[in-house]
């Protein structure tokens, strides 16, 4: 019942390839950024958000994550510029974290990890008439990845418009989906400034179990992360 890979020992990301071949691809993500090789592209534009309009349908914990998915019939909340060709729409949010300590993000910043990283994922609805579909596409997804870092502040609510730093700069690169199937349909960007959470909300995140295979056998869900991947000759872009 439920999925066939998870973070343990018997599971976890170094066994994925076994039934997820990809795992080994050439564009797999997360990976480590080195901000002294990215390479600064005056072409890349900034981002740009419209999330005023958008309509969360439902926090789950969905046994990896915990997930805020999203109504996305139309184009009223979506992401665009930057290194996308057209507006990509939100589909659904949700985070990756580490036991304890600042480990817990998915990508790292010359080997720095975050406590965590949240992300918030699109799809090109102009290409493609379902999420399914773009998700195996490789112009399919657009993953807006955010560091998380442990600090005595407190964020207000799930909003995702409030959850943003004070500067879009970022980095992106072409990658893929960080937990199985891990198709390499994703253009990441990454923001370079982290937003700060308290440990309070961090603790809740560790207070969320990963539903396991018996529902007795219910574990604590923690480090829900995959470890940086090769970089295969790809090149990380960095907005001005
Ligand atoms: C399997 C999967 C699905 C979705 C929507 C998003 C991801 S991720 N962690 O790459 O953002 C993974
Ligand atoms: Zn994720």
């Amino acid at each position: 019942t439920g999925h066939d890979w998870g973070y343990g020992v018997e599971d976890g990301p170094s066994l994925w390839h076994q039934n997820y071949p990809i795992a080994k691809g050439s564009r797999q993500s997360p990976i480590d950024i080195l901000p002294q090789t990215a390479s600064h592209d005056p072409s890349l534009g900034p981002i740009a958000l419209k999330y005023d309009q958008c309509t969360s349908i439902n926090i789950a914990n969905n046994g990896h994550s915990v997930v805020v998915e999203f109504e996305d019939s139309d184009d009223r909340s979506v992401i665009q510029g930057g290194p996308l060709d057209n507006p990509y729409r939100l589909k659904q949010f949700h985070f990756h974290w580490g036991g304890k300590g600042c480990r817990g993000s998915e990508h790292t910043v010359e080997g720095h990890s975050y406590a965590s990283e949240l992300h918030l994922v699109h799809w090109n609805a102009v290409k493609y008439e379902t999420f399914g579909e773009a998700a195996t596409a490789p112009d399919g997804l657009a993953v807006l990845g955010i560091f998380l870092e442990g600090s005595v502040t407190d964020f207000k609510s799930f909003n995702p418009k409030c959850l943003l730093p004070s500067s879009l700069h970022y980095w992106t690169y072409l990658g893929s989906l960080t937990t199985p199937p891990l198709h390499e349909s994703v253009t990441w960007i990454v923001l370079k400034e982290p937003i700060a959470v308290s440990e309070k909300q961090m603790s809740k995140f560790r207070m969320l179990l990963f539903t396991g295979e018996e529902e007795d056998q219910r574990m604590r869900m923690e480090n829900n992360f995959r470890p940086p991947q090769p970089l295969k000759g790809r090149k990380v872009r960095s907005s001005n």
